[in-house]
């Protein structure tokens, strides 16, 4: 569904995503992981749109992706969420999935709004304001929920889980099983906690100064020496 041919991004003399050839495909979770710096978000902008590459190509359902402005990704079945929840200030909940759904599509579904809402546990507070009234975990249960109303086929997932504790991390990670599922939306997430991926992903791609390093099922990542080595230098 999502390729990725040598793409290369650059910042002035910085190589932030460097040659990387991967496919992401609907029916998987596929995790993307590397040190701080690795050029994990930079990779999730380009697809998104957010930055130009420098070189490489992006193809998404056999389209090429170089010259199709945001909004247009959105509405090819590409949804995204961001490292800090962004709602729409002085909106309610509703409100927000209302504008997210009508920039993603183009219209508006409103028996699609209360099915995300339902998943997503939502539904009791539909008509609270999205930046004063939810807690932490409703805020990023709202990004997910802003992401699904739009129809993806890939979600592109940038550390949804950061910050929660362990049993809010848990009852997170059930519902992005289920939505995998129930929405047949295939998943590619960025995520530092190695348990969290090796739970949730069919499959981890290892990114390492922009490249990457190593690509397998999360046992076979983890345990790839050149992985120890990137997460144990980039400590030392
Ligand atoms: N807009 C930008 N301009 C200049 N440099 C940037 C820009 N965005 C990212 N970078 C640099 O590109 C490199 C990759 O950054 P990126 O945020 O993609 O890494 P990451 O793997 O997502 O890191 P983290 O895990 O800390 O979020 C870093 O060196 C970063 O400083």
């Amino acid at each position: 569904m999502l390729q990725l041919e040598a793409l290369t991004v650059r910042f002035g003399g910085l190589t932030a995503v460097d040659g990387v050839t991967l496919t992401a495909n609907r029916d998987e979770v596929l995790g993307l992981v590397g040190p701080n710096g690795a050029g994990k978000t930079t990779l999730f902008n380009a697809v998104s749109g957010l930055v130009q590459p420098s070189s490489g190509r992006i193809h998404f359902d056999n389209a090429s992706l170089l010259n199709t402005p945001l909004h247009r990704r959105a509405r090819m079945g590409i949804g995204r969420t961001f490292q800090v929840p962004q709602p729409l200030h002085e909106l309610t909940v509703r409100e927000n999935l209302l504008v997210a759904q009508r920039f993603g599509t183009g219209k508006v579904n409103e028996a699609r709004i209360a099915e995300v809402l339902e998943f997503t546990n939502l539904a009791s507070r539909a008509d609270r304001n999205a930046a004063t009234e939810l807690a932490l975990t409703e805020l990023k249960a709202l990004e997910i929920a802003k992401a699904l109303c739009t129809d993806p086929k890939l979600l592109l997932l940038d550390e949804v889980l950061a910050g929660l504790e362990t049993a809010g991390k848990r009852r997170f990670m059930t519902m992005l099983q289920e939505l995998h599922k129930k929405f047949s939306v295939g998943i590619l997430i960025i995520e530092h906690d190695i348990e969290t991926i090796s739970r949730l992903c069919d499959r981890v791609a290892a990114l390492d100064f922009g490249r990457l390093i190593s690509l397998g099922t999360p046992d076979e990542v983890f345990n790839d020496p050149e992985v120890v080595r990137s997460y144990t230098g980039a400590q030392s």
